[in-house]
């Protein structure tokens, strides 16, 4: 079933054209990693899908009102500013408004699921900066949105709750979720995602399961580098290795 349905959209910024022509689905079990140099695109893709910016061509989350689409699409963007001094508890909490219920179940998993037990008492502006995040993604989690689309969810987070945190993406796409995620660690995506799809100037460059979207043909035109791609019995490997 496709949970996200993009047709030839298109979008400008400052009359220059910064998305054209993306055509896509994002079906349940999927983790889709979106990759691309910096402004590539990646972000005004998904935020153009949500409707947060101008576009043209369709969008099937267009297609819902507010209410449907909050209960669809959980969205958690690249800033990670938080605002008020609220328990990360409470903030975690604002994930369940779609649903206008006070069922603590799903927040209680969250905290859970993102490690934050221990901290659900604090004020979420005391956090660390990676701490912050992981609040953030814990709120789109309590969400229990069918569809899950993060903004680089894994930035500035240490390694164990980098892998941590692209395991509790897979385990919702395992549990019939779909997720789309802008990610640069390319590493990472090679062992969490099971489709990639590198953007390229605001074009789709390659779309598929990373081994055949990873060439070096690809890693060259579109990243500008060289790197080592390697399946091991602990599962794939890639590390980039220079720039050319
Ligand atoms: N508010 C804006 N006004 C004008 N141009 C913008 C605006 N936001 C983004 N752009 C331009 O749109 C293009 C795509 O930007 P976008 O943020 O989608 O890239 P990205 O792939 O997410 O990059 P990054 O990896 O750095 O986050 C860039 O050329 C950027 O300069």
């Amino acid at each position: 079933m496709s949970l996200l349905t993009l047709t030839d959209l298109k979008s400008f910024r400052r009359d220059r054209i910064v998305l054209d022509g993306i055509s896509l689905h994002i079906a349940a079990g999927e983790v889709v990693g979106l990759i691309g140099r910096n402004g590539a695109g990646k972000t005004t893709l998904m935020r153009a899908a949500l409707g947060l910016i101008p576009f043209s061509g369709y969008s099937s989350l267009m297609q819902m009102g507010p209410r449907l689409r909050a209960r669809h699409v959980a969205w958690l963007p690249q800033s990670r500013e938080i605002a008020w001094p609220i328990s990360v508890e409470a903030l975690v909490a604002l994930g369940r408004l779609p649903h206008e219920d006070t069922d603590p179940a799903p927040v209680t998993a969250a905290l859970h699921r993102m490690d934050l037990e221990a901290l659900r008492h604090r004020p979420a502006t005391e956090l660390s900066g990676g701490e912050q995040a992981r609040v953030l993604i814990a709120r789109t989690l309590a969400q229990q949105a069918p569809l899950l689309m993060a903004d680089e969810p894994v930035a500035g987070l240490d390694p164990a709750h980098q892998i941590a945190t692209m395991q509790v993406l897979g385990d919702l796409a395992r549990g019939g979720h779909g997720v789309l995620v802008s990610i640069h660690d390319l590493g990472l995506a090679v062992r969490h995602c099971t489709r990639l799809i590198a953007l390229d100037q605001g074009r789709i460059a390659a779309d598929g399961p990373p081994r055949e979207v990873l060439t070096p043909a690809l890693l060259h035109r579109v990243f500008g580098i060289t790197a080592h791609f390697e399946e091991t019995p602990q599962g794939p490997i890639f590390q980039p290795l220079g720039t050319v």
